[in-house]
């Protein structure tokens, strides 16, 4: 990726982070994780599964924010279309943080009930 693309890919999740209150719930979570998996030792297995549930996770809500941000654009009244297409959209974002949900408890559940 040209150096240009980069500077403006980063301006992009800055500012899907800035504009979307979901985007700032799914960084605190996934610090929280990470931090959880740190303190639970897991394994590097567990790990690429933790890190495939938050990137999909994070992906879904980046494209789920320009999508929402596009339909404002095109529909500036209440319209079915646009409401179809916000809630399909959040729906990628369901179905994304449903994946993570599953993973974070197949991985964490046993091991916070051996530890305790
Ligand atoms: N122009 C519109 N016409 C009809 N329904 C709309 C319109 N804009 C939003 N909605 C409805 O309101 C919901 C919330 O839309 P909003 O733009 O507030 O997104 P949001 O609160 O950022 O959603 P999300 O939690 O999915 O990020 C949409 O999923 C849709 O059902």
């Amino acid at each position: 990726m040209r150096k240009i693309g980069f500077k403006h890919a980063l301006r992009g999740i800055y500012k899907a982070i800035e504009l979307e209150f979901n985007m700032k719930i799914h960084i605190v979570s996934m610090l929280v994780v990470i931090f959880t998996g740190i303190w639970l030792k897991i394994e590097p297995i567990e790990w690429l599964f933790i890190i495939l549930a938050i990137a999909v996770v994070l992906i879904a809500e980046t494209l789920n924010t320009a999508i929402e941000n596009i339909t404002d654009v095109l529909f500036k009244e209440r319209d079915e279309q646009a409401r179809n297409i916000k809630d399909i959209s959040s729906g990628a974002v369901l179905l994304a943080s449903i994946f993570a949900a599953i993973v974070g408890v197949i991985i964490f559940v046993p091991k916070v009930i051996t530890f305790f």
